[in-house]
């Protein structure tokens, strides 16, 4: 069975997401330069395609720690309620951070993680996305480091899921809405 007959249109071919990488990796390269072993923290699941290749491109000694966080249980709305699912291991205090999404709706996940990463005294908090999709914010929230600003459509693929599902597909592409209202 085929992924791609789910996909109505693609949103970010896979030259887009090479080009993207090396973009915001030559950016955050040469931010973070004076900085001391900046921590980027990937949001779990979905950061991962992206986080891997992104690191790729930025050419310094960087940590890179996970977080589980969840907002969304099956469907294509967001719960409202941020869960951690799993803490990453390492103190945030005194350092840099750069956390690593697929990306930016509602706003409601970067909202309560930034908030927690501060109250855990970082120095720095800064997001890196691939996606930004300003029109589903519910929360005002403006990400330092965008790939692509996106219109309000459920998308997948490249880490993005539909219940768990598309996450292994090498583009972001819209989904047909028969597969989620049916
Ligand atoms: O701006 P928001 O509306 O909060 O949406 C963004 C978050 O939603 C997705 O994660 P999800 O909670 O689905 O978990 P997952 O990464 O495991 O798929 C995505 O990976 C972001 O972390
Ligand atoms: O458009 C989306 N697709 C998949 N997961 C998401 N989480 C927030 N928005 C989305």
């Amino acid at each position: 069975m085929s992924l791609a007959k789910d996909i109505k249109s693609i949103l970010v071919n896979e030259q887009q997401i090479k080009e993207i990488c090396e973009r915001l990796g030559k950016e955050i390269t040469n931010d973070y330069k004076s900085k001391e072993r900046p921590i980027m923290i990937g949001l779990l699941k979905g950061c991962v395609p992206f986080l891997s290749d992104l690191a790729r491109h930025i050419d310094l000694p960087i940590e890179i720690e996970y977080m589980d966080v969840s907002s969304y249980h099956g469907g294509i709305s967001s719960s409202g309620d941020v869960k951690i699912r799993k803490d990453m291991n390492t103190s945030v205090a005194g350092r840099d951070i750069l956390i690593a999404e697929d990306i930016v709706d509602t706003g409601r996940t970067l909202d309560t993680i930034v908030k927690l990463l501060k109250h855990r005294g970082a120095k720095s908090v800064e997001i890196v996305t691939l996606l930004d999709k300003p029109a589903g914010r519910v929360i005002p929230f403006e990400p330092k480091y965008v790939g692509v600003t996106i219109p309000k459509e459920f998308v997948v693929g490249y880490g993005l899921d539909y219940e768990e599902i598309y996450r292994n597909l090498p583009y972001v592409g819209i989904l047909k809405p028969e597969i989620y209202t049916k």
